[in-house]
């Protein structure tokens, strides 16, 4: 049986939900599934935009069949050649055989590594700026590589001013029946998992996303279609993922707020971090305050509220005269997220020495942060004089946010 829904005049929504997914990207933990986005453009000539896992293809086929209702498909549109996007392609090549295959030079390429050259004499090759007409709808072609592959493009829908965007804007969680992003932006944890999202996945190539910004910059976007969670038909709802990724991708923080990230085995290191904490609060610091173990979230959650924030203060520990490894590990992973110009303190715990805390500057030197207050150095557990040390880090970054316009 199909599942599908008509968004906007002509163009179908034929994609599915993953909810039996535990990781994507065999990486990322996904407590609510997520989409994969298809459209179909049904016109005097009908297209396929995208395709879906590889688990669904029979859903997947249904649905789209529904959508043609009886007639043929000319184009089948790939923006991106990731395998959640492109596991069906070939079985659409050969369920319709008048069908073109629709992309670059790269896509091409990456469709032969990944698959065959059976469907060669079949693409249809687009340039920057290209046009495809298929009655009264008409794609533009956008190149918008490494955004976040380098074979990605988007396309302009001309008659309904539609970008269809490939991974940007797009978010975990399965669709919920609400399909449009007004209907659950504000709900939920709708936001901190397309921030998740972007920041993990996309996060990187801020600069390449920039780019691709300017290149669409000068058109009229109605709507946007992603090729993950729900698609934005309304002006609040783009001007706002507009907002959050404008702040995303030049690594804007999206508001004061600060994350501490502490590592321990025994409890000293949480409870220096949560003397900081209740000290800040203490202070009058009406912004967020958020503590996170290291060991106890997965990194991309707290990689997301590193990015969200102004301040983080990383609590390194000594271990085997290095970093304590889930500290590390962590480190690593925001330092390829792009994470950057950050106002940043350290408060670090050591029994008999160690390079723990250099080393945590050393993995985060790249990003040109700006340090806020003095090292607070634990030797095992809190004593007075650390309490001491953690109020003075307090006041410094009480005095950091006050001064900080967003
Ligand atoms: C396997 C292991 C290795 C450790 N290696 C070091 C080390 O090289 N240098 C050090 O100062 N402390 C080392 N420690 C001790 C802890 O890092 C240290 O006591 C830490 O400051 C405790 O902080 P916590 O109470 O927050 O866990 C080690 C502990 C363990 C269990």
């Amino acid at each position: 049986m199909h599942n599908i829904r008509e968004i906007l005049d002509g163009i179908y929504y034929v994609g599915v939900n993953d909810r039996r997914i535990d990781r994507f990207e065999n990486m990322f933990p996904l407590e609510n599934g997520v989409s994969y986005s298809s459209y179909v453009i049904k016109d005097e000539k009908n297209a396929l935009v995208d395709s879906v896992e590889s688990a669904f293809t029979r859903q997947y086929l249904e649905n789209i069949e529904a959508a043609l209702d009886g007639e043929d498909l000319d184009y089948i549109i790939v923006h991106h050649m990731e395998p959640d996007h492109c596991r069906n392609i070939d079985f659409c090549m050969r369920k319709w055989p008048n069908a073109k295959l629709v992309g670059n030079a790269k896509t091409f390429q990456f469709y032969e590594q990944f698959y065959n050259d059976e469907f060669k004499d079949r693409y249809y090759e687009v340039k920057e700026g290209d046009e495809l007409n298929f009655g009264k709808h008409t794609l533009k072609f956008v190149m918008t590589p490494m955004v976040h592959w380098p074979e990605v493009m988007m396309s302009y829908e001309t008659s309904q001013k539609i970008l269809f965007s490939a991974d940007a804007f797009g978010s975990f969680n399965a669709i919920e029946g609400h399909l449009k992003a007004k209907n659950v932006m504000h709900k939920g944890d709708w936001l901190d998992q397309a921030r998740r999202y972007y920041i993990n996945i996309v996060g990187k190539f801020g600069n390449q996303v920039q780019a691709a910004f300017k290149k669409v910059a000068d058109l009229d976007i109605q709507a946007i279609l992603p090729l993950h969670g729900p698609v934005y038909d309304d002006p609040e709802s783009i001007g706002f993922i507009m907002n959050k990724y404008n702040k995303w991708s030049t690594f804007t923080p999206e508001e004061k707020g600060i994350a501490i990230i502490y590592s321990t085995m025994y409890g000293d290191t949480e409870q220096a971090a949560d003397i900081l904490a209740a000290e800040l609060a203490e202070l009058g610091v009406t912004e967020d305050i958020r503590v996170f173990d290291v060991s106890d979230w997965h990194p991309s959650d707290i990689i997301a509220q590193c990015h969200k924030y102004s301040n983080t203060v990383f609590g390194p520990i000594n271990y085997n005269s290095g970093l304590y490894y889930p500290m590390e590990a962590f480190l690593q992973e925001l330092v390829g997220t792009g994470y950057q110009n950050r106002h940043i303190s350290f408060l670090n715990n050591w029994s008999w020495g160690g390079n723990s805390l250099k080393r945590s500057k050393e993995i985060l030197e790249s990003g040109k942060h700006t340090y806020i207050g003095e090292d607070v150095l634990i030797n095992s557990a809190v004593k007075d004089d650390q309490v001491g040390q953690l109020k003075a880090l307090a006041k410094a970054i009480k005095e950091d946010l006050d001064s900080q316009e967003y």
